[in-house]
C-alpha cells in the first residue's frame, strides 16, 4: 500500500498494491500491520458500514463526539464519489483544514479519517456504493452534524443544486455557529 499525507494531519490517502491477472484483480483492502506500520497509528476498526446512494445525494457533515468519536477508512466500491474532510479538532496543528477527494471504484484509493473530523460526501456517478470501516460504535446520541451548504465552509460538492438530494436530518442541521 501506499501512503499520501493530506492538508489534514493524520488524514491519510491510502492506494492498496492491486495484482491483476487474467481472472481480474486481488488486493488485500485492509491489513492491520501493513496500516500500522505506514501510519504510525493504532487504530482498532469495529464495524463495518455501506450505503448505497444514487446521483446527487450529499451525505454528510458527520461526526460523533466526545468517547464516541469515530475514525474511518472509506473508500468506494461501485461509481465515484467526492469525499469531503474537515478537520475539526480544536487542538490540531491543521484545525478547519478541508480535504476535498474524488474516491473511485476504479483507482480505489482509501481516504482515513481521523476521529474529531467532519466527513460528507456527494455522489457523482449514476449510483455509488461507499463502505467504510470506523473504529468506534454507532452511537445515535453522540452524532453531531453541520449543513453541507454551510457558507463558512463553502464546499462545492460539484452536484448541481437542482440536483442535489439530502436527508430530512441533514437537511435539519444546523449552520456552524463559530
Ligand atoms: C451511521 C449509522 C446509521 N444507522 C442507521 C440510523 C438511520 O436510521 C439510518 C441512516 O442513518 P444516517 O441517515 O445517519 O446515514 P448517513 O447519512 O449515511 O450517515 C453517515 O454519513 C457519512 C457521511 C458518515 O460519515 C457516517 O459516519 C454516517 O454519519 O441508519 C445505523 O444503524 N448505524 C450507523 O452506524
Amino acid at each position: 500500500m501506499q501512503l499520501e499525507k493530506t492538508a489534514i494531519n493524520d488524514c491519510f490517502l491510502i492506494t492498496p498494491k492491486v495484482f491483476t491477472d487474467d481472472r481480474g484483480y486481488f488486493m488485500e483492502s485492509f491489513n492491520t500491520k501493513a496500516f500500522q506500520k505506514a501510519t504510525k497509528l493504532n487504530v482498532d476498526f469495529v464495524q463495518d458500514n455501506e450505503s448505497f446512494s444514487a446521483y446527487g445525494v450529499i451525505r454528510g457533515l458527520h461526526a460523533q463526539k466526545g468517547d464516541y468519536a469515530q475514525a474511518k477508512l472509506v473508500r468506494v466500491i461501485k461509481g465515484e464519489v467526492l469525499d469531503v474532510v474537515i478537520d475539526f479538532r480544536k487542538d490540531s496543528p491543521t484545525y478547519l483544514n478541508q480535504v476535498i477527494v474524488k474516491l473511485n471504484a476504479e483507482a480505489k484509493k482509501q481516504l482515513f479519517v481521523p476521529r474529531g473530523c467532519l466527513h460528507g460526501f456527494s455522489v457523482l456517478s449514476k449510483t455509488a456504493i461507499f463502505f467504510y470501516k470506523c473504529d468506534n460504535f454507532y452511537n445515535q446520541s453522540a452524532e453531531i452534524g453541520y449543513r453541507y451548504d454551510d457558507p463558512f465552509f463553502k464546499i462545492d460538492w460539484q452536484i448541481p443544486k437542482s440536483e442535489q438530494l439530502i436527508s430530512v436530518k441533514d437537511a435539519k442541521l444546523p449552520l456552524w455557529n463559530q
